[in-house]
């Protein structure tokens, strides 16, 4: 017998294509799309943003299509308060977080399944292009779209009522079955970024919030070379938008190395002074196999990967590179793989 399965629906193509195939594969599916924006018009700008009003109905339309019942569920402020506002206070606190990350974590795989579960449904399925075989979490076939990243974060226990119908193929092959199944969504562009911030430009969405505050970039010698209007507005491994005054003595162009948030003070230095090799992470939530043959691991979306080992330290988890990486910001994710497979992950407290 099949299972009861709620697909949500976002609007665009994967989603509706991972649906289609539930529903064909004989699964009693439902649809639901989430609106997540408090005010899902003011999203209008153009680029495709969060839950527009637009969406709903695309999402409404592909499941007409489809054949299934549709529902939109208004998780606006579970949204504001798990994603948006934890967004905002990880960027105050001086680090970076991953919006995308921590809406499958709270959102998608926490409320949106509780609810389904509680309504007497077995699973959820997405859009995401991930596999899960037996529960167990792997790239996509399409390492272009690959979102296994964003949902190395879920417990084994969420993965548990996971489906993820989009794996085994590439963006390329679901927007023709897109098309071929009459999906009126084929030719709709992907999802940028982050979807709250519908322009993209995120420093000002941070500064409308937190506000602005001149602060010291300083180097690594503590001897002030310019200033910024607030330490929010950066990350570590940024080179642009840095306003120094006094350059560096050999001309080189200088990045941000780390952000004190107390202070209000951006530390700047050479590229050769990002390159760290040993991770300290937080507690880890172990999602796969205790593999520990061909071991990497990715420090942030659509980021290099590299080969590792690992050690798990009151608590924590200290993961050693078998290379420098740069740009290593504390409060994105270090996703554990062996080979495809995630075998876990923990979020990134500090690099050295
Ligand atoms: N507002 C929403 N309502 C319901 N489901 C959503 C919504 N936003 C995202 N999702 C689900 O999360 C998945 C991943 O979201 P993401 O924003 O990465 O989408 P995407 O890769 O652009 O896919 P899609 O083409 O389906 O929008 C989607 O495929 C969909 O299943």
């Amino acid at each position: 017998m099949g299972l009861r399965v709620l697909a949500a629906m976002s609007g665009g193509v994967d989603s509706a294509v991972a649906a289609a195939r539930i529903a064909e594969a004989g699964h009693d599916v439902t649809g639901v799309h989430l609106a997540l924006s408090a005010n899902p018009q003011s999203h209008r700008t153009g680029a495709r943003g969060c839950c527009t009003i637009e969406d709903s109905r695309d999402a409404r339309r592909a499941a007409d299509v489809i054949g299934i019942p549709f529902y939109i569920w208004d998780m606006a402020e579970r949204f504001q308060r798990d994603v948006i506002e934890d967004f905002v206070a990880e960027y105050a606190a001086g680090r970076t977080p991953n919006p995308c990350l921590r809406c499958n974590e709270k959102i998608k795989f926490a409320a949106v399944l509780d609810r389904a579960l509680a309504l007497g449904f077995d699973a959820v399925a997405t859009g995401h292009h991930a596999r899960l075989v037996d529960g167990v979490l792997s790239r996509s076939v399409d390492p272009a779209k690959d979102q296994s990243y964003v949902l190395g974060v879920l417990t084994r226990e969420q993965l548990s009522h996971a489906i993820f119908p989009l794996g085994d193929s590439t963006k390329a092959e679901v927007r023709e079955e897109a098309a071929r199944r009459g999906l009126t969504v084929a030719d709709k562009p992907d999802s940028h970024d982050i979807c709250f911030i519908a322009d993209g430009d995120t420093r000002r969405f941070l500064a409308d919030r937190l506000g602005s505050a001149e602060g010291p970039i300083v180097d690594e010698t503590g001897a002030v070379v310019g200033s910024h209007q607030g330490a929010h507005g950066f990350t570590v491994g940024q080179r642009k938008g840095l306003r120094i005054d006094r350059p560096a003595p050999d001309g080189r162009p200088r990045y941000v190395l780390s952000i004190e948030p107390v202070s209000n003070t951006i530390t700047v230095g050479p590229r050769a002074a990002l390159e760290v090799t040993t991770i300290t992470c937080g507690a880890p939530v172990w999602n796969g196999p205790r593999a520990h043959d061909d071991l990497t691991v990715q420090l942030r979306a659509h980021g290099e990967v590299y080969g590792c080992r690992f050690e798990e330290l009151d608590g924590g988890l200290t993961v050693e590179l078998d290379r420098p990486a740069t740009g290593v910001a504390a409060g994105q994710a270090a996703v554990l793989y062996s080979g495809p497979t995630v075998i876990g992950s923990a979020t990134i407290v500090s690099a050295a």
